[in-house]
């Protein structure tokens, strides 16, 4: 899903401002590349090279580097992480912030049209660090909100699995659950994909490299790691994430852009631990044993290092469940049902884009301005949040005619 692109290293010298571009584009996918040598590869200010279809790009300034979004190119520079869009009937950008690209695709289905491209988030200056590179991420926009991932730790053998098969269960609709990587082998029941993506050490590194996890650490002799796309599968199908991670792994999603709930499941005491682990029948002797001296050291960090927004003791299971459905805000006469999707609207293929302080105002270029018909598409800029990375949420969007909606629709605008 993390993807290298074609990126030149070049940097822009020029004095261009592109902050209201719409340029066409035919089919592909939209890379995004930085140009250093803006005049050598653009020499008309933005690319309108064609490779024998209707191919062009849109390039964009932002601090001293201009981006070219859209573009073709044999050299890789810089990482670009993130699920790249599809192109569709063209695009048009505008610069958010400083720190990223708003794009808006023509032509696209109502849940792919806009995407963003950061170029200088909390996210991107993060990977830059990890990876030692410049670093680029495509971020898909999406309508409405889901609501916190709740991360849950604890020692092996606490319940944490048992207490997230409960849930799932009660609010099958609800909740979804983060499939890890991980390189330990799979036990008897478990099935690839489902409890686990299991993997090889080799293959799991070079993906950690590569940017594709969110956390990763090494518990108990074996790598275990969160992937982006693991928890953006589950937002993206409107359920609450629920990561089942270590201490390590908690701590460093913390430090992450992930806005999540922490919570660690403690023991009633080390010999009930040693119970449930031994009564579980899936460890060997020594991992038992392994399991048990980690979880001296994790349950003292567990409480101690500042990461955790609750702490709940399993000792007898249904208090325990009832004490963690309090923290998700579930009561009694909590039900499963999911919240109504937004209503879509459809954006005008034919369009220019502006910004108005906050807003983004994508108007058609050919306004029927008749009653009925919606001209201007309006995004708030204000609703937007973070989500995973890889994700940008809450965007709230309405449709509106700025003849007919008359005084109205212009105060929204102000
Ligand atoms: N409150 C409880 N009282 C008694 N047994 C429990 C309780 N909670 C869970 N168990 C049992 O303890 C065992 C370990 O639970 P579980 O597998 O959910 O732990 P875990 O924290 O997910 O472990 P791991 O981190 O190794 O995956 C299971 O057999 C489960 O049925
Ligand atoms: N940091 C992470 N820890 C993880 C992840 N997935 C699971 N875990 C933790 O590993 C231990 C052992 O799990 P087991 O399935 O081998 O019993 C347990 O504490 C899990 O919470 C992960 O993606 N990242």
């Amino acid at each position: 899903m993390y993807s290298h692109h074609f990126l030149h290293n070049l940097y822009c010298t020029g004095n261009f401002d592109f902050r209201n571009i719409d340029i066409s584009i035919s089919m592909g996918e939209a890379p995004a590349f930085i140009l250093d040598d803006f005049k050598k590869a653009l020499p008309n200010g933005f690319d309108l090279k064609s490779n024998g279809c209707e191919t062009t790009s849109t390039t964009i300034v932002v601090a001293n580097k201009t981006y070219l979004i859209g573009g073709i190119s044999t050299e890789v520079y810089p990482t670009v992480l993130g699920t790249t869009p599809k192109l569709g009937k063209g695009f048009s950008a505008v610069l958010l912030n400083e720190d990223r690209i708003l794009i808006i695709k023509k032509g696209s289905t109502p849940d792919d049209f806009a995407w963003f491209l950061e170029v200088d988030t909390h996210h991107v200056r993060q990977q830059k660090k990890v990876l030692g590179t410049e670093v680029v991420a495509w971020s898909k926009g999406v309508r409405g909100n889901v609501k916190k991932p709740i991360v849950i730790s604890g020692p092996s053998g606490v319940g944490k699995g048992t207490l997230i098969s409960m849930l799932m269960e009660e609010f099958p609709s609800m909740f979804g659950f983060s499939v890890s990587h991980t390189t330990r082998a799979p036990r008897n029941m478990e099935q690839d994909g489902i409890h686990y993506h299991f993997t090889d050490k080799s293959v799991m590194e070079k993906e950690i490299k590569d940017g594709k996890f969110l956390e990763f650490a090494s518990v108990h002799g074996n790598l275990y790691g969160t992937s982006v796309e693991a928890v953006e599968v589950v937002a993206d199908d409107g359920k609450r994430c629920i990561l089942d991670i270590d201490v390590q792994g908690a701590r460093s999603v913390r430090a992450s852009s992930l806005e999540a709930i922490f919570v660690f499941i403690c023991p009633p005491s080390m010999d009930e631990l040693e119970k449930r682990l031994r009564a579980r029948g899936t460890e060997t002797e020594e991992q038992v044993l392994k399991r048990l001296r980690n979880a001296e050291a994790e349950i003292e960090q567990g409480k101690s290092l500042g990461i955790f927004d609750h702490i709940l003791y399993n000792d007898d299971l249904k208090e325990c469940y009832k004490s963690l459905k309090k923290i998700l805000g579930l009561d009694e006469s909590t039900n499963a049902a999911t919240e109504t999707a937004p209503k879509w609207v459809d954006l005008p293929v034919d369009h220019s884009i502006s910004k108005i302080d906050q807003k983004i105002i994508i108007s058609s270029r050919t306004p029927e301005l008749k009653k009925g018909s919606k001209d201007l598409i309006v995004l708030d800029l204000l609703s937007l949040k973070g989500g995973a990375p890889g994700r940008t949420r809450g965007l709230e969007i309405y449709a509106m005619n700025p003849f007919l909606d008359g005084l109205n629709g212009i105060n929204k605008l102000s």
